[in-house]
């Protein structure tokens, strides 16, 4: 049956280094590489729309080329005189990534500023996913707007997916933080953790409490996303362990959840069961790990 899946965040330019001074530019964030892993494999009677904002410079044009190039819809996404992309680098040791960002005043910050377009977009869709930088680039009261939009979804039966995606150097206090996320997963059916944020910054001393923790707040389902060991699926009353896919070496992990969040996304929306979908989407994760930049192309990815 087809569908519209909408992702709502940040994209930003993308710099790695390409060897010596060179920098080889790109586009993600996370959200957005939610939305491109998404569209790899939801068949062609899904739409895939990405909801962000962005300039009308010229590096907004190309970002939104690039979106379009790869059957992400930017018809939703909003413009904005005099603002321009976020800009984010990628640092890597041992395979094990780091970013510097310079995007204080990139124009997905007002993303959420005219609610009716918000609504708009979110009410066309089946699917949303949104994740916890959508929410930590928010002004507070923006951060109402779009968790009131997405708390009416939820309610009308969408699905709707949160990752909390913790990035402590984007909240100005870590109170407001935990408080924050703790509001979208209040406001999703869905939430996909990593489990190593979560016991760092809510101190879960297991699997479990996360899983608890979550389902206090009243999620339904969540999908513990736990590395190398593997996800753990509380759907309903059932709790279940997928193992983790193969990897051979780990060559840069940027993108691993993100491209995790797609696939299962794309798997659970068309009618998969949880555990396949799960153990579909940690073959790719771990294949998108095994290659550098967040997004990786469809031949390289099972
Ligand atoms: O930090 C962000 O906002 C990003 O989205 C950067 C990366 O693309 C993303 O986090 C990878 O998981």
């Amino acid at each position: 049956m087809a569908g519209r899946l909408l992702s709502i965040g940040e994209c930003m330019v993308e710099l790695r280094q390409a060897g010596g001074d060179l920098l080889r530019k790109g586009f993600a964030g996370d959200t957005f590489n939610t939305a491109y892993y998404a569209r790899l494999f939801l068949p062609a009677d899904w739409s895939v729309d990405y909801f962000t904002a962005v300039g009308t410079d010229p590096i907004s044009d190309e970002l939104l080329a690039f979106a379009e190039g790869h059957g992400v819809g930017t018809g939703r996404i909003v413009r904005i005189e005099g603002r321009s992309p976020g800009l984010y680098m990628i640092h890597l040791k041992d395979g094990e990534r780091s970013f510097s960002y310079w995007r204080s005043a990139s124009a997905a910050r007002l993303l959420a500023r005219d609610g009716d377009r918000l609504r708009a977009a979110i009410e066309a869709s089946d699917v949303i996913a949104f994740s916890g930088i959508t929410l930590a680039i928010l002004p507070a009261e923006d951060v109402e707007t779009l968790l009131s939009e997405l708390r009416r979804a939820k309610a009308s039966g969408k699905l709707v997916a949160f990752d909390p995606n913790i990035r402590p150097r984007l909240w100005d206090s870590a109170e407001r933080m935990r408080a924050t996320i703790s509001d979208g997963a209040r406001a999703a059916s869905l939430v996909m953790p990593g489990f190593d944020d979560e016991v760092t910054h809510f101190g879960d001393a297991s699997i479990d409490a996360t899983i608890d923790r979550y389902r206090m707040l009243g999620t339904a389902n969540i999908v513990l996303k736990d590395g190398g060991n593997g996800i753990t699926l509380a759907f309903g009353d059932e709790r279940t362990h997928v193992p983790s896919a193969k990897v051979e070496t780990i060559v840069d992990t940027t993108s691993a959840g993100d491209s995790f969040n797609g696939a299962f996304l794309a798997r659970l929306a068309t009618g998969a069961d949880p555990q396949p979908a799960a153990r579909f989407a940690a073959e790719v994760a771990a294949a998108v790990i095994q290659h550098h930049g967040a997004l990786v192309p469809r031949h390289k990815l099972p």
